[in-house]
């Protein structure tokens, strides 16, 4: 029996679904079997290793997930949060499992993934490289020593992104907020404008930049007078994002049910 695992690539003409199929391609336990868009997208039926650039890989990209029912064990999504749900509902009918990186999900959302991992196995994590997830760990350190620094969080990323702030910088806030026992939905600040008063000490606060190719950077800032801490990650290529989802799929082969996330794949728990 292979140990390769078959993954088809939702999304595959976005930044990060061609990232995935090159990606994917150069690695021997990873086989691309399928590669999909929406229904009305001019690629349907183009070799989607044509589309990443790598040359014809004998895939061609589908209209959905319907007919990859043979071809495919992991679905790997980085999409939209209403394709993410439809992927999910598909793979919970079909017993395949589902790498979700996308962001945005609103908390009902977030209960639909919930409910639906019950069923079968599925990885979600806003961020996949391996550092960033490290860093995760470097904030619960931090924030249990800093507890009454001020707290900022600010987050990079390109002009094209849709969602703020990104899910990385609301899991640092969420890691830090659990550490501190504080709930973040009462304590965080998004952003600031006009005559705010003093800082309230015991708020954890969030900053977004939105500009031209930024892949993404996050920094986390533990202030106090006369002195500050930073801890920052700065992507300079989605390949980690990439690899870190086909850990993640290859890891799920072992798994039946139940949600996971990165600190699971990684051994970090
Ligand atoms: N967890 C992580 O490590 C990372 C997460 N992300 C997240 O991944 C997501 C995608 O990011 P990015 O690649 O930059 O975005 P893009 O917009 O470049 O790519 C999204 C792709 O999904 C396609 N799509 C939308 N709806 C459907 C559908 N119903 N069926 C199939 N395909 C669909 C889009 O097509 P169309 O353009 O036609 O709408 C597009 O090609 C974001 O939420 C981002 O935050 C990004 C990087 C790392
Ligand atoms: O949209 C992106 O590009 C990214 N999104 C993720 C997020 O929202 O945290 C991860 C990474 O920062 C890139």
């Amino acid at each position: 029996m292979s140990n390769q695992v078959r993954v088809a690539i939702a999304g595959c003409q976005g930044r990060m679904g061609k990232t995935l199929l090159e990606v994917g391609h150069e690695k021997e336990f990873v086989a691309i079997g399928g590669a999909f868009e929406r229904p009305d997208s001019s690629l349907i039926g183009v070799d989607a290793g044509e589309l990443a650039g790598l040359g014809a890989i004998g895939v061609p990209v589908t209209a959905g997930l319907q007919g990859l029912e043979d071809s495919v064990d992991v679905v790997i999504d980085f999409t939209v949060p209403e394709a993410t749900l439809a992927n999910l509902a598909w793979c919970r009918e079909h017993g395949k499992k589902l790498v979700i990186g996308t962001t945005g999900f609103t908390p009902e959302q977030q209960q639909q993934i919930d409910t639906m991992a019950q069923d079968t196995a599925v990885m979600m994590a806003p961020n996949m490289s391996v550092a960033v997830n490290l860093m995760f760990k470097l904030l619960e350190q931090a924030a249990a020593v800093m507890s009454d620094h001020d707290i900022e969080i600010v987050e990079a990323h390109h002009r094209f992104k849709k969602d703020a702030p990104s899910g990385t910088a609301l899991k640092m806030g969420q890691v830090i907020a659990d550490t501190l026992g504080r709930d973040l939905n009462e304590c965080a600040v998004y952003g600031r404008e006009g005559i705010t008063g003093e800082r309230d000490r015991n708020t954890i606060g969030f900053a977004t930049v939105r500009a031209g190719d930024i892949i993404g950077e996050h920094t986390a800032m533990f202030a106090d007078i006369g002195e500050r801490l930073e801890i920052t990650h700065k992507s300079s290529s989605r390949a980690t994002y990439a690899n870190g989802a086909m850990r993640a799929a290859s890891w799920l082969m072992n798994k039946d049910t139940g949600l996971y996330d990165m600190f699971d794949v990684l051994g970090l728990n």
